[in-house]
């Protein structure tokens, strides 16, 4: 039976310690203000795409104190119960630099200490991926970070790694998940035991420094690097990278770059930036303006939690191009494939991993080349798990990228790193431009090599789960012939005909009957890709659109691909219109659009 919001309610108010998320619901209470706490109280936050993330604010569905304790404990049962040694091996805390988040790294570590669990707490502000490298080296039993990345000011999150470094998937998500409802009473409120318990350990700069020695290991033109003249503009985005960008360029032997100074300082007001998110419009606006004062050549930026990394380049008229997520996914592949080529390894022990909205750039260069490419779900979390997987089937996978600007490079940490992109990028530029090239016109190399792949991603904005669900509805239902057992989706777009469905909500992959079960595993939002080609064959797209794990949003990502890059820059946004306007009903829903 359905709880009811009074008891919902009741029980948040019996619990709670947190004065100031206490007034909220006694306030929203007072005021007869029933539908926000039916929307904050009815159900609770759960592990999306990274972890748990959400607005900070009292209610179940929200993040705050209540919340990363109830969260804490589950995630601490777990643990003991699943992780030989775990009490010993302890957990690993880093947090960045959002209103809370230092808080609840240490009511995280509370909740751990509670119960006889070490907790390593990483002082000071420190970039998502220590957290990975330092489950992995010092053999923790898992680890959490603090952050909501490049979200809105208002929310936070708690992204959680299991004791193999990477970010949790099933069965342990659903497991924690049923742990924390089995442990929601709270224990301690008291996150001062930090500085009193022998079981908090401070190894911060040990793993800092641990970790640059890594990070050095990338490193292959040093000397070219040091005598390099291309100058680099970077940007933090209000958030942790500065200090760590500055140490990795004198790790890799480049000069100073000029920092975005009114970006440089951590600051959770993200005060020069509507969203602090290096991909959305405008975002790297300040940092060109810098760039164009300074006369660099580049401009790198990282996300506010530095595991994204996006650039853009100085063209020969003074313009600006911005690379896409994709584009550079295809810069780096082609990078480590170079690299892996001149260490005389065979290439059929190389194996690279993308989530499978990203371009499949990578996948024609897999196969010109003969190196193995394997596609998985969105989210780091999948990539990172496929890479370790295929590592137990004897491939070395040196890199991994999703098209929202994440990457990973090495051995070491599988989860995307900002830090070490902006490097392996730096270094690759100083390389191109000291043999006369640069990134754009390496990309049009690489185009003529492997062929002509464009991608148009964006998305639309919608608060409301039951218009993104009748939406979905009808696409799986266009023509209104759906049966129980047969969807009938959409069969042309923007005069292309379709050729091959997979809905990866319901479990549907027209290329496999007579069972069209899918190769990948189900999604747990909604996900469908369509394939479709023009009437003689000489230009494809692949389309998907999902709702986003992190972020109320419906995503889409489109790519075309063909021999007349003409024919394809044409036709992309004939199919974003038809996909706004037809299939989403864009403003009959009341979509936002960027
Ligand atoms: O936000 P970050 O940088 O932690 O990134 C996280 O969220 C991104 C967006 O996910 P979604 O499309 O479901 O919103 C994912 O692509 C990424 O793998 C994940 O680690
Ligand atoms: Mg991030």
């Amino acid at each position: 039976m359905q709880a009811s919001l009074q008891d919902l309610t009741h029980e948040w108010l019996r619990i709670d310690k947190n004065p100031e998320t206490r007034k909220e619901v006694e306030r929203l209470l007072s005021e007869g203000r029933t539908d926000e706490l039916e929307k904050r109280m009815r159900s609770r936050i759960e592990f999306g795409t990274a972890g748990l993330r959400g607005r900070m604010e009292a209610g179940w569905s929200r993040m705050n104190d209540l919340i990363v304790i109830q969260a804490s404990q589950g995630l601490c049962a777990y643990v003991l119960e699943q992780v030989t040694d775990a009490a010993n091996r302890g957990i690993v805390i880093g947090h960045d630099h959002r209103y809370n988040s230092e808080k609840w790294a240490k009511l995280t570590a509370a909740a751990f200490i509670s119960k006889g669990v070490k907790a390593y707490l990483l002082k000071g502000l420190v970039h998502t991926p220590l957290v990975p490298f330092g489950v992995k080296k010092l053999n923790a039993a898992c680890g959490v970070m603090i952050t909501a990345s490049h979200n809105p000011k208002q929310d936070n999150g708690y992204k959680v790694y299991w004791e193999n470094a990477v970010q949790i998937i099933c069965p342990h998500d659903t497991g924690i998940a049923q742990s924390i409802l089995a442990n929601l009473e709270p224990r301690s409120w008291d996150e001062s035991v930090v500085s009193s318990s022998s079981l908090c350990l401070d190894r911060t700069e040990e793993m800092k420094d641990a970790y640059f020695q890594t990070l050095s290991t990338l490193c292959e033109t040093r000397s070219l690097n040091k005598q390099s003249t291309i100058s680099f503009v970077n940007t933090s985005m209000h958030g942790v990278s500065h200090v760590f960008v500055e140490r990795a360029f004198k790790t890799f032997d480049f000069a100073p770059f000029t920092a975005v100074q009114e970006q440089a300082t951590p600051d959770p007001e993200f005060p020069t930036v509507k969203f602090p998110n290096p991909e959305e419009k405008g975002a790297l606006d300040l940092a060109i303006a810098t760039a164009n004062r300074e006369k660099a050549n580049y401009v790198l930026a990282q996300d506010p939690d530095s595991d994204r990394f996006s650039a853009a380049e100085r063209r020969p008229d003074g313009t600006w191009v911005t690379f896409t997520g994709d584009q550079l996914g295809t810069l780096f592949a082609s990078a480590v494939l170079a690299k892996y080529k001149a260490s005389g390894k065979p290439l059929n022990k190389l194996a690279m991993v993308a989530s499978t909205v990203s371009s499949k750039m990578i996948e024609a260069m897999a196969s010109t080349e003969g190196f193995k490419f394997v596609e998985c779900l969105t989210g780091f979390k999948f990539i990172g798990n496929t890479a370790l997987t295929l590592v137990q089937e004897g491939y070395e996978v040196p890199f991994g990228y999703e098209e929202a600007i994440g990457y990973m490079f090495g051995s070491e940490i599988r989860d995307k790193d900002g830090v070490a992109a902006s490097m392996v990028f730096a270094e690759l530029v100083a390389g191109l431009h000291a043999i006369g090239k640069s990134a754009s016109s390496h990309l049009q190399d690489l185009y003529k090599q492997y062929g002509y792949f464009q991608t148009s991603n964006s998305y639309f904005v919608c608060t409301d789960p039951p218009t993104i669900d009748k939406i979905f509805a009808r696409i799986r239902d266009y023509d209104g012939k759906a049966t129980k057992t047969t969807p009938s989706y959409p069969s042309t777009l923007a005069g292309l005909s379709i050729t091959s469905i997979r809905d990866l909500t319901i479990g549907y992959d027209s290329t496999n009957p007579p069972t069209f079960k899918p190769s990948l595993p189900l999604s747990s939002g909604h996900m469908i890709q369509f394939r479709a080609q023009s009437s003689d064959g000489k230009t494809k797209i692949t389309l998907t659109t999902r709702t986003s794990g992190t972020e109320p949003k419906i995503k889409y990502y489109l790519e075309g691909s063909g021999e007349d890059a003409n024919a394809v820059s044409t036709l992309l946004p004939k199919v974003v219109a038809e996909l706004a306007e037809a299939w989403m009903q864009a403003s009959k829903n009341g979509l936002g659009i960027p």
